[in-house]
């Protein structure tokens, strides 16, 4: 077999993912609030948590999908999930920037986002990620496998089974692989940037916990359910 060939059971597992993440994207675009006008830090925050928590419901519901998923250890099940949301929220937030709008709305949007309540000093590590996420025009493919990589990564913290979350993981690297060779055959560097998105993306998960709590305002409402996924209150 050619190895950039995708087989056919590779192409079924690709539908599988690809449906579960057409079904389960977020409610109403969070860019085109944030185009309307400018919101208090306070708004922003509030809009930031209501956006977040139904991307973690949402997040739960692409992830059962994941063949294989249901069948790993419960307590890794959710070792995973807690370990790749905040990666989820920032690659979700990088596609929301990424997203073709009007000439100009990319611009306004940044500029309410650099002014939305977040410290400036996190402002450069964040729209470095989004743009570096735009420059690779992924198709949504790419993205919802990329997505689904993010979750199963084997060495998130306190996940017991590492070799049961490879086993997932390694299928999924193998077809993103055909995948960029197939719609990126000029670029045979495209697989390994967009690997190097998801370093990125680590290091945006340590900066999360600080950003929170920088937000240039008093008194924090976290839901319940960021309370258990951020590690906060
Ligand atoms: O709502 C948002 N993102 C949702 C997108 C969909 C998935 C769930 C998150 C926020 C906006 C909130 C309101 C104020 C402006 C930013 N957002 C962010 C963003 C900003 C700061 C933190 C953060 N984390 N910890 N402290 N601050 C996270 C995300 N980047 C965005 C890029 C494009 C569009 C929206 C974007």
């Amino acid at each position: 077999k050619e190895k950039f060939e995708i087989t056919k059971e590779q192409q079924d597992f690709m539908n599988v993912i690809l449906d579960a993440y057409n079904r389960h994207q977020i409610p109403p675009d969070v860019a085109k609030k944030l185009l309307q006008e400018q919101y208090s830090a306070e708004e922003n925050f509030l809009l930031l948590t209501e956006m977040a928590t139904s991307q973690v419901q949402v997040l739960v519901e692409f992830t059962k999908n994941i063949p294989g998923f249901l069948s790993l250890d419960h307590e890794d099940q959710i070792a995973l999930l807690k370990g790749s949301a905040v990666e989820a929220t920032f690659l979700r937030s990088a596609q929301a920037f990424s997203t073709k709008m009007p000439s100009g709305h990319t611009e306004v949007l940044e500029e309410r986002i650099r002014k939305s309540g977040i410290s400036e000093e996190f402002m450069t590590p964040m729209f470095n990620f989004y743009k570096s996420i735009g420059e690779l025009h992924m198709v949504q493919e790419e993205q919802a496998l990329l997505t689904a990589i993010t979750i199963m990564t084997p060495d998130r913290p306190y996940v017991k089974d590492q070799q049961a979350v490879e086993r997932l993981q390694e299928p999924m690297l193998d077809i993103l692989r055909k995948l960029c060779a197939l719609h990126h055959p000029g670029e045979p560097q495209y697989f390994a940037r967009l690997l190097g998105r998801l370093t990125e993306l680590r290091t945006l998960n340590h900066y999360h916990a600080e950003m929170l709590t920088s937000w240039r305002m008093n008194d924090y409402k976290f839901t319940p359910l960021l309370c258990e996924i951020w590690d906060v209150q």
